[in-house]
């Protein structure tokens, strides 16, 4: 079912001439227009493989989205590991793991390096970061198979906990580094544990695209470059801008049904078997870290899409069929758009990424006035 809620109806629910009520319904008033919106502008468009879905991206974020149940312990919600994060680039990992917080996990790690990790634990005391990968310039010829069997076993130590691992973030293109990452990755396969594949961690798996081919719990999130790095690799031909799906459709056929949500001024989001289009209204603002942000959203909802198949229940035959991964997928990149465009209102020319993951928890504002509508006679 369709959640559409005009302000009309919100008058009527509070007839109320408090001061306090009047406050609330110029904020209700305000969100019922932004819930339209979402609905209107919300387009989730079915490109190829499947008929119209009958309902939209907003939808699938709802019934995907685990109630808040007081009987839960913590990390039900959600354990989420981050592999990235090295001398040059911390914002990234942090980005991506602060993201699957905001968003509703319950723990998020992060898998760095030891010259990123102090400082991504400065930005956050929620984060839980283990300082355990290395770089070449830090590893003698004659360490490396210690080192990387070191490095492996700390990764392990945690590894069946989690519910979803994002690898690539900020993670460099260093060749020992990205080979410990090779392993893990082989580890997360034979775990079953979904992994959404960005940044860097893209880079790795162009040149060895064994560590996904085949692999249904893999979601690859490529930008424009790493697209069109993936397309001349895999398709041995340059990206054709005419038949956009058809080529999606085939990339991920090709990789053995992995998942891909192919970024750009629509995002859109392929297993082989579907092609699903997200041009919810975004932000015209292309600030770094926007990327980041979609990878741990991507992990969250996908984690619990997989652990929360009983939500799909009441949801119409054809979405249910959906792949988790592509459920995932669509919710991430819906609620990342939404939440930049949010921010840009606010924020305008000054949007940066740390606005945005600040609007990620808008979403709730949706379940509120569900929440006022339901409880109206
Ligand atoms: N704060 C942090 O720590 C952040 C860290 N990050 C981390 O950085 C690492 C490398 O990731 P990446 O995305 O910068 O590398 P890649 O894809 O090679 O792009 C490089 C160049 O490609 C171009 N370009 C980009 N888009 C384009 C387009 N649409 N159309 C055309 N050209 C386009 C553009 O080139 P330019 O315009 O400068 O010539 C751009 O500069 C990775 O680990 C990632 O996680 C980021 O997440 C950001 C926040
Ligand atoms: N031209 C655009 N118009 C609107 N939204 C866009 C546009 N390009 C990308 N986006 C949105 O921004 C999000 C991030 O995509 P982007 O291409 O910036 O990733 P990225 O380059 O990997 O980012 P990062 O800087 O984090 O590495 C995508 O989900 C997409 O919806
Ligand atoms: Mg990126």
């Amino acid at each position: 079912m369709n959640f559409i809620i005009s302000p009309i109806c919100l008058e009527n629910c509070m007839l109320s001439s408090s001061s306090v009520y009047r406050r609330q319904l110029f904020v209700l008033r305000s969100l019922g227009v932004y819930c339209c919106r979402i609905h209107m502008e919300g387009g989730l468009a079915m490109r190829t493989g499947l008929s119209n879905l009958g309902d939209d991206a907003v939808g699938i974020i709802r019934k995907i989205t685990p109630k808040l149940d007081p009987s839960h312990h913590k990390g039900q919600a959600g354990k989420i590991a981050v592999i990235g994060g090295c001398r040059e680039y911390t914002g990234a990992p942090y980005f991506a793991a602060v993201s699957a917080l905001k968003i509703g996990a319950d723990l998020s790690h992060v898998f760095c390096t030891k010259d990123a990790a102090a400082v991504i634990k400065s930005y956050s005391p929620e984060l839980i970061v283990h300082p355990v990968l290395e770089e070449s310039y830090n590893v003698r010829d004659d360490e490396r198979a210690s080192v990387s069997a070191k490095v492996l076993g700390e990764v392990m130590k945690w590894m069946e906990r989690f519910d979803c691992i994002v690898i690539g973030p900020g993670l460099g293109r260093d060749p020992f580094l990205l080979s410990c990452v090779g392993n893990i990755m082989a580890q997360a396969r034979e775990a079953k544990i979904p992994t959404v594949i960005d940044g860097d961690g893209l880079f790795l798996v162009t040149d060895n695209l064994d560590l996904v081919k085949g692999n249904s719990l893999a979601i690859l999130t490529p930008n424009v470059n790493e697209y069109k790095r993936l397309v001349e690799k895999v398709l041995h031909c340059e990206v054709h801008d005419q038949d956009t799906s058809d080529e999606l459709a085939s990339l991920a056929r090709s990789i053995g049904g992995v998942t891909i949500l192919r970024k750009g001024k629509t995002d859109l989001i392929s297993d082989g078997s579907s092609v699903n289009e997200v041009s919810i209204f975004g932000s015209p603002r292309r600030c770094g870290g926007q990327g980041d942000i979609l990878s741990g959203s991507v992990a969250v909802f996908s984690a619990w899409a997989r652990l929360y198949p009983s939500a799909n229940k009441d949801a119409s035959s054809t979405q249910s069929s959906l792949n988790p991964m592509v459920l995932g997928s669509i919710s991430g990149s819906a609620l990342l758009r939404k939440a930049a465009s949010l921010a840009f209102e606010k924020k305008r020319r000054s949007t940066l990424t740390e606005d945005i993951i600040e609007c990620l928890g808008m979403r709730y504002l949706i379940f509120i006035i569900q929440f006022y509508l339901s409880t109206c006679p």
